[in-house]
C-alpha cells in the first residue's frame, strides 16, 4: 500500500530523514516507534506531500504521491499530533465540516457524522464547543474529524500524547476497530507499550532511519537478550558473581545496591539454573523477577541508548 524508498529530508544542515525505507502492506496497523526527534513526524509530513524532501520516492496505493495527488488524498485520513479543530464550531459541526470535504451527499454525511460521534464516544457532547472539552475528549474529537469519511488509509501521529488512561484506552480500542473494519493504519508513538499492544508490524526509528522492522516477536529475536532476571536484596561475593556470570546463557551481569540483574540469551530453565545455584551456595535473596525483553531492550541493544526519555 505504501512504499518509501531512500527518503532524505534535511532542515539546513540537520538530516531529519536519512535514507528511510518503509514498506507498508494493506490491512496492517504499522507502528513507527522512536524517541523524540527521530523523524516520525517528518516522515508523515513527507508521506502526505505536505513537506518537500531532498531525495527518495514515495508511492501510495501504487501511485507516486505528489502535492496535488487528490485522488490519493481522498482515501487518506489524518490525525495530526496537534489538535486542529475550529473553536467556534460545536463538536458536531466540526466533524460535519471535515466530512463535507470528502462527502457532498447530505444524507450520507449525516450518517457518517453520527457514526463517528458514536465511535469516539462523543455523542453526548455534540453541542459543546471544543474549548469546553477535556484534553482526552478533544483528542477524540480530533480523531473523529480525521476518520469520519472512512478512509482506506489512516495516519495517526502520536494521538495519545498527554491523554488520560481512559481516553487512551478508548483511542487504542478505536484504532483496532477501524483496522477490523478495513482501514490500514500508520501509527507513530514513542510509547513502546502502545505500539506493542496494537501494531501488527513496527519500524523502530532512530536519527531518521528505520533501524529495525518487523513484528514484535521478530524484533525481539533480533537481539541477544532473551530473558532478564532481576533479584532484590541479595549479597554476593566477587567469586559468587563470577560463578553466576559463567552459568549457561548468561552474558551480562550487573550488581549494585544489593540488586542483581542478569541478562541471558534465550534458553530453557534459565531461571531455575540461577535459583539452584543460589540455593546450593546458601545465598539469601528477596524478590525475583524474570522478564522477557521489551522493545526498549531492542532499541537499547541496537543503539546503545534508552528509548524512553
Ligand atoms: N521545521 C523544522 N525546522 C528545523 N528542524 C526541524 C523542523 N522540524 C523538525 N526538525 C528537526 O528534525 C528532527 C526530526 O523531527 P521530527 O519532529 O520529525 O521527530 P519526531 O520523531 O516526530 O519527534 P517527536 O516525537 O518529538 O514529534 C528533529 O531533530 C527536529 O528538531
Amino acid at each position: 500500500m505504501i512504499q518509501i524508498e531512500n527518503l532524505v529530508k534535511r532542515y539546513g544542515s540537520l538530516v531529519a530523514l536519512d535514507h528511510l525505507n518503509l514498506n507498508i502492506e494493506e490491512g496492517e496497523i504499522f507502528g513507527l516507534l522512536g524517541p523524540n526527534g527521530s523523524g516520525k513526524t517528518t516522515a508523515i509530513n513527507c508521506l502526505l506531500a505536505l513537506l518537500r524532501y531532498d531525495k527518495g520516492d514515495i508511492r501510495i496505493f501504487g501511485k507516486p504521491m505528489k502535492p496535488n495527488s487528490y485522488d490519493i488524498k481522498k482515501d487518506i485520513g489524518v490525525v495530526m499530533q496537534n489538535v486542529a479543530v475550529f473553536d467556534l464550531m460545536s463538536v458536531y459541526e466540526n466533524i460535519d465540516y471535515f466530512c463535507g470535504l470528502y462527502v457532498t451527499n447530505k444524507k450520507k454525511r449525516k450518517l457518517l457524522v453520527e457514526e463517528a460521534l458514536e465511535f469516539v464516544g462523543l455523542s453526548d457532547y455534540r453541542k459543546m464547543r471544543p474549548k469546553k472539552l477535556s484534553g482526552g475528549l478533544l483528542r477524540r474529537l480530533n480523531i473523529a474529524c480525521g476518520i469520519v469519511h472512512k478512509p482506506k488509509l489512516i495516519i495517526m501521529d502520536e494521538p495519545t500524547v498527554a491523554v488520560d488512561p481512559q481516553s487512551r484506552n478508548k483511542i487504542l480500542e478505536g484504532i483496532m476497530e477501524l483496522n477490523r473494519q478495513g482501514s490500514t493504519i500508520i501509527y507513530t508513538s514513542h510509547y513502546m507499550e502502545e505500539v506493542e499492544q496494537i501494531c501488527s508490524r513496527i519500524a523502530i526509528m532512530d536519527k531518521g532511519r528505520a533501524i529495525a522492522t518487523g513484528t514484535t516477536e521478530e524484533l525481539k529475536k533480533m537481539i541477544k537478550t532473551g530473558e532478564i532476571i532481576l533479584i532484590d536484596a541479595i549479597s554476593l561475593t566477587p567469586d559468587e558473581l563470577a560463578r553466576i556470570q559463567e552459568l549457561p546463557h548468561v552474558y551480562d551481569v550487573s550488581y549494585t545496591d544489593h540488586k542483581l540483574k542478569i541478562k541471558l540469551s534465550s534458553g530453557k530453565h534459565n531461571l531455575v539454573r540461577v535459583l539452584e545455584y543460589l540455593q546450593s551456595e546458601d545465598i539469601y535473596f528477596g524478590r525475583v523477577l524474570s522478564e522477557l525483553p521489551t522493545l526498549n531492550d531492542v532499541f537499547l541493544e541496537i543503539t546503545g541508548k534508552e528509548l524512553r526519555d
